[in-house]
This record gives C-alpha cells, structure tokens and sequence, in this order.
C-alpha cells in the first residue's frame, strides 16, 4: 500500500509508504490519501490524525518527478472541477499533526504546512525547491511559508530552493518540537492521544476558531470565538466535563 491507515484509541496514524522513493507522492499516493482523509474527517470513532513516512530518511518529497502523468486535459477543465489535488481533502476541523521524520521537500513540506501542529526528527530537512525543477510550490506553499516563518526566510528559501535544518525550524517556529529520530513516533502520539482525550467538539471548535480567526480583524475573531464557545455551551460533553471536574474522575467524552 503507498499509503497506509491505523487507527487506535481514535487516532488515525497516516503512513506515507515509498521509502524507496523518499515517500514522494505518486498518482496512487494521491488517491489514496484523499480517500483516507475523507475516512478521518467523516468517521465519529477518529478524534485527530497523525501523518508521517516511513523509515527515518523522509517524511515526503512531493510530487513524485518520475511517474507524473502526463496531463489529459487542460488545466482549467481539471482546476475548475476539482481545484486542487491534495489540500483540499486535508480540510476539516480534525486536528492533524504532522510528525517529520526526514526530508519534507516540495508538496511534501506544503502537506506539512497544512497540518495543524508540526513536530520533528533531528534529522529533518525542509525546502520548497520547486524552483530548482521549474515549477512553482503552487498547492499552498507560497502562501503558507510567509506566513510561517519571517519573511525573509520565507523568501530566501521560496527564491533559491535551499532547505534549513531541523534545528532552523525549530528557531523559525516552523515547527513545535525537534526531537531524536526514534522518539518522533512517541511524541506523536503522546500529543495525539492528549487530543484524542479532550472533547472532540471542544477541540473541532477550537481549531476552527484559531484557524478561521487568524484571517479575521481581531475584534471579528473575538466575537466569532465567543459565538463558537456559545455553541459548546450546552452540549453533554461540556456538562461532563464540570461534573467530573467536580468529582475528581476523569471525563467520558462523547462528541455529543
Ligand atoms: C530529498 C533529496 C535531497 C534526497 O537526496 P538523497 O541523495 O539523500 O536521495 P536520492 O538518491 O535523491 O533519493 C532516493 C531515491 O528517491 C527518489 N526520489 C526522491 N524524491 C523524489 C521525487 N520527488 N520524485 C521521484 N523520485 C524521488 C530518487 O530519485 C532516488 O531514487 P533512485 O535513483 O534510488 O531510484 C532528493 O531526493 C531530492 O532533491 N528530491 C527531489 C525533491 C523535490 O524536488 N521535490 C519537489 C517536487 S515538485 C512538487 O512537489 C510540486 C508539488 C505540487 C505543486 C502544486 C500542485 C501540485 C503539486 C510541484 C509540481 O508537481 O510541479
């Protein structure tokens, strides 16, 4: 399988599956991983995602250069039918977090961009070099980095194509946490398992209201929490989590 799913304790572990070829994304790759987050984002047991590569060399390269199809038809019929082949599947309130484990070059690091939360092996690599190969980081890359980063590192790394470290992305705030090779898949799931156990309505509203908030003048996204936490005010889960505040247990959680 190029992509392979687990899920346990309502988490959905995402393994891109072509360590041979750095865990680039060829056409079954993509069908496979939009038929997998539709399964994330419409199945009640999955509270939160966690997508990686396999081995400890790359997280994913991008496009696979190698087995590109050749196009069938023109951009605009394909683009105005479908938009775009990869992000727009990732969307949903579920949080995903990306655990990088090697390189995460081209698409690859625009996928990584896309994710919620972003930890890190020592060994990871981050680029956008679709300019080395005459193309352009067009899923989100040109818009997401700048926006991840200062812009001056932003531009330097869109412009020339090089990577930065593990360590620079950490400094950069390009991601969370970097970590030993072998305790990436740990701390994966430690954070997962931790999202996994709050309320999952609690958790899609709080997504929604920082993701949709960033883009909103502050005052809007003020009063657009307040009018998300109004949602979550009357549901079961939110009751149960007073009462077992109260009674010192751990709350059963319910999505209800
Ligand atoms: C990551 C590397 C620097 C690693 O180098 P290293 O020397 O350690 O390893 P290699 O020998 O190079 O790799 C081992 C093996 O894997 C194959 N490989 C690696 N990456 C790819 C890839 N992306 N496609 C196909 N094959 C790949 C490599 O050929 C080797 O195979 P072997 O010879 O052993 O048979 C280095 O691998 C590297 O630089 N990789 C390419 C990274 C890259 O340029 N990525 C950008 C691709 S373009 C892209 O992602 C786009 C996304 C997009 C944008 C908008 C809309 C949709 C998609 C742009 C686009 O598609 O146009």
């Amino acid at each position: 399988m190029p992509v392979m799913l687990e899920v346990k304790n309502h988490v959905a572990y995402i393994t891109l599956n072509r360590p041979e070829a750095m865990n680039s994304l060829d056409p079954e790759s993509i069908a496979d991983l939009a038929e997998i987050w539709t399964r994330v984002r419409t199945d009640p047991d999955i509270r939160v995602a966690v997508l990686t590569g396999a081995g400890e060399k790359s997280f994913c390269t991008g496009t696979d250069m190698k087995k590109a199809p050749p196009p069938t038809e023109c951009m605009a019929a394909t683009y105005l039918r479908e938009g775009q082949p990869l992000l727009p599947h990732m969307k949903m309130w579920k949080p995903i977090i990306a655990a990088i484990n090697g390189y995460a070059v081209g698409g690859g690091l625009e996928i990584a961009l896309a994710c919620d939360m972003r930890i890190a092996s020592s060994n990871a690599k981050f680029g956008l070099t679709e300019v080395k190969v005459a193309s352009l980081a067009g899923l989100n890359g040109t818009q997401a980095l700048p926006r991840s980063v200062p812009q001056a590192v932003a531009m330097k790394m869109l412009l020339t194509g090089e990577m930065i470290s593990a360590e620079e992305a950490l400094r950069y705030g390009l991601v969370s946490d970097v970590v030993e090779p072998s305790a990436l898949a740990d701390l994966a799931r430690t954070y997962a398992e931790k999202i996994a156990s709050a309320a999952p309505l609690s958790v899609q509203a709080t997504k929604q209201a920082a993701v949709l908030g960033k883009d909103m003048p502050l005052e809007h996204g003020i009063l657009y929490s307040h009018l998300l936490w109004g949602v979550l005010r009357d549901t079961e889960d939110r009751k149960e989590g007073f009462k077992a505040f109260g009674e010192r247990r751990t709350p059963e959680f319910r999505g209800a």
